[in-house]
């Protein structure tokens, strides 16, 4: 069974008001359990809406859309909403505005004392996900508010994962890190990915759909116009200058190096790693054009 399902999805803000703004129109689509998808498209075409309908904070105004055993349409009671949390950990954008309790530790408790887990269980998942996210142990009793931007985001992430999420959504969780935070961050979300957690990112960033995603999730105006593999999106440049998608650097490099006659591969390389090593060996075996 898929670990995600929206069926015939519609969201309305203020909806039956003269001010309503259909932000999800009827979307449907299926996510395999232990998938990666990225989710790309302009800023208000639906993104966040959606996430937010995953996550039990906005409920389908028609539709419905189910998360493991746990079904929502606009009828769901608090309940099953809570239900559906239970499963569900939502790395917000700067994740770091929300910290709150006077230490690091007690922060990241929160949540796992929040669904019901003993003081000394709650304890336990804090550490590991602190761990987890490399930060040193000697930050624990401090507050999370005297630390650096970069361990202000890995405290907040602790305290999503600290819940153990089946799926994880994050919200550009890269956005304002220097590159090496955010690799270090992004190579923690492939492994928990690859752990089989169901991981859905919005990111602006293309490099970074081309690199973790399994799938990518185009939106615009509320609504899917694609949803297939980053290999297959790259290809079709069209689609990405409709949906106002900037490809992968090395996508258009690559791309620009076919123009001028030099066939790498019949693969569009998709990370600038991948590129580099195409370009080597073509010239190691002492290639110029040959398209
Ligand atoms: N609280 C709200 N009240 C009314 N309209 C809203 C509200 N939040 C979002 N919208 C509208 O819903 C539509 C979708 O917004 P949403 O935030 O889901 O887009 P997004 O793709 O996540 O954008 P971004 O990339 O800027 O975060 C937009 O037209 C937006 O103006």
């Amino acid at each position: 069974m898929s670990a995600i399902e929206f069926l015939n999805v519609n969201y309305a803000y203020q909806a039956d008001t003269p001010m309503a703004t259909l932000a999800v129109k009827d979307f449907s689509l299926k996510l395999e359990s232990g998938s990666f998808t990225a989710i790309v498209g302009h800023t208000g075409s639906g993104k966040s809406t959606l996430m937010a309908m995953l996550d039990g904070l906005l409920v389908p105004t028609h539709g419905s859309l189910r998360v493991g055993e746990v079904t929502i349409d606009s009828h769901a009671d608090k309940k099953t909403l809570a239900k559906l949390r239970k499963g569900v950990g939502y790395v917000f954008q700067f994740p770091e505005s929300q910290l709150f309790a006077e230490t690091v530790l007690k922060d990241v408790m929160f949540g796992p004392l929040n669904m019901g887990v003993s003081l000394e269980q709650a304890k336990e998942q804090a550490l590991t996900a602190l761990r987890s996210l490399k930060l040193p142990e000697d930050i624990n009793d401090r507050s999370p508010f005297e630390l650096s931007g970069g361990q202000m985001r890995r405290v907040a992430i602790a305290g999503v994962l600290a819940m153990h999420p089946r799926v994880l959504i994050l919200d550009e969780p890269t956005a304002g890190l220097d590159p090496q935070a955010s690799e270090d961050l992004l190579n923690l979300v492939n492994q928990l990915h690859q752990k089989g957690t169901t991981i859905l990112m919005i990111t602006h960033q293309m490099e970074q759909a081309a690199r973790y995603a399994d799938h990518v999730l185009v939106m615009k105006q509320g609504q899917r116009t694609a949803f297939m593999t980053p290999h297959e999106l790259f290809g079709k440049p069209d689609l990405l200058k409709e949906a106002g998608i900037l490809p992968p650097a090395s996508v258009d490099f690559a791309n620009q190096l076919v123009v001028h006659g030099l066939k790498l591969t019949d693969e569009v390389p998709l990370t600038i790693e991948q590129l580099a090593d195409q370009l080597a060996d073509h010239l190691k075996q002492g290639g110029r054009a040959n398209g």
